[in-house]
């Protein structure tokens, strides 16, 4: 699946955050979406989702718009917000039946796929448990598994790594890179530069609201002229005013 980004305008009423903003993320393709508080990363995650309406430009998934056909559309879409946000009167198997009768899935092919995740993420005898008895970071881990479960065609993953143990960052790049594999197009929003140098195939990074590079490793060195930097060193040359001297 190809999530193509069109010279999106849009943000909030009466603040507009995102202005021209156009990428792609390719079928099997994991790309880290960087930028400092603010830049418009959660901004353009809503859009994307459809949480916002884009004021100009548009959003495809395949050929594919949310006006198209909603339903269709947010099933492609498996999202993992920064906030866990559960049902406090539901336990984690009730949330795990919920999200399969979201995504059309049958219950027992859900709970298949489901055992897998729950034990990967050591919550395998925690399906009787209410939000309310988990930790953050077990709330977390639930966000996670009712995403991977209905095994979209695109995964949003805002902030993924706040929150989690070592152990479950590195269970859930295991999950991303697998699902990689299987030709899923993955976009992650991340401040954690070092991680996202090590698994993302591409950046897209976003200043006050515009794409000002995007690209793999090898190209944004090429292109900001700082052969051998790390993808932390580039961010920091790149928000810095020079950067516009390169463009
Ligand atoms: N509900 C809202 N109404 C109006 N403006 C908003 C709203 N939410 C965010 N903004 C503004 O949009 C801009 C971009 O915010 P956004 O949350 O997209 O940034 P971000 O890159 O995700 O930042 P962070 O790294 O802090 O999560 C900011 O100027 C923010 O003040």
């Amino acid at each position: 699946m190809t999530l193509k980004i069109e010279n999106l305008t849009g943000g909030y009423f009466g603040n507009t955050v995102l202005k021209d903003v156009s990428f792609t993320v390719e079928s099997g393709e994991l790309v880290g979406l960087i930028g400092l508080n603010g830049a418009g990363k959660s901004t353009t995650i809503q859009e994307i989702i459809g949480l916002l309406s884009p004021y100009q430009g548009q959003i495809l998934l395949d050929d594919l718009t949310i006006g198209q056909n909603s339903e269709a559309y947010r099933k492609k879409i498996g999202f993992i917000p920064e906030q866990p946000s559960l049902y406090e009167e539901l336990t984690l198997r009730e949330h795990i039946e919920v999200t399969a009768l979201a995504y059309d899935i049958e219950v027992e092919t859900a709970m298949a796929r489901a055992e897998k995740l729950l034990k990967t993420f050591r919550l395998s005898d925690k399906l009787d448990w209410f939000p309310a008895n988990f930790s953050k970071g077990m709330k977390q881990k639930v966000m996670i598994i009712c995403a991977f479960l209905t095994e979209p065609s695109l995964y949003i993953i805002d902030e993924p790594f706040l929150g989690l143990d070592p152990l479950a960052i590195n269970d859930l790049i295991d999950l991303m890179l697998e699902m990689k594999k299987t030709g899923a197009s993955i976009l992650m929003s991340t401040h954690i530069l070092s991680t996202a140098e090590r698994f993302c195939d591409k950046f897209v990074v976003l200043h006050e609201g515009k794409v000002i590079a995007d690209g793999d490793l090898t190209a944004l060195r090429a292109k900001f002229n700082l052969p051998n930097a790390s993808l932390d060193e580039i961010y920091v040359a790149l928000t810095k005013e020079s950067w516009q001297a390169h463009d």
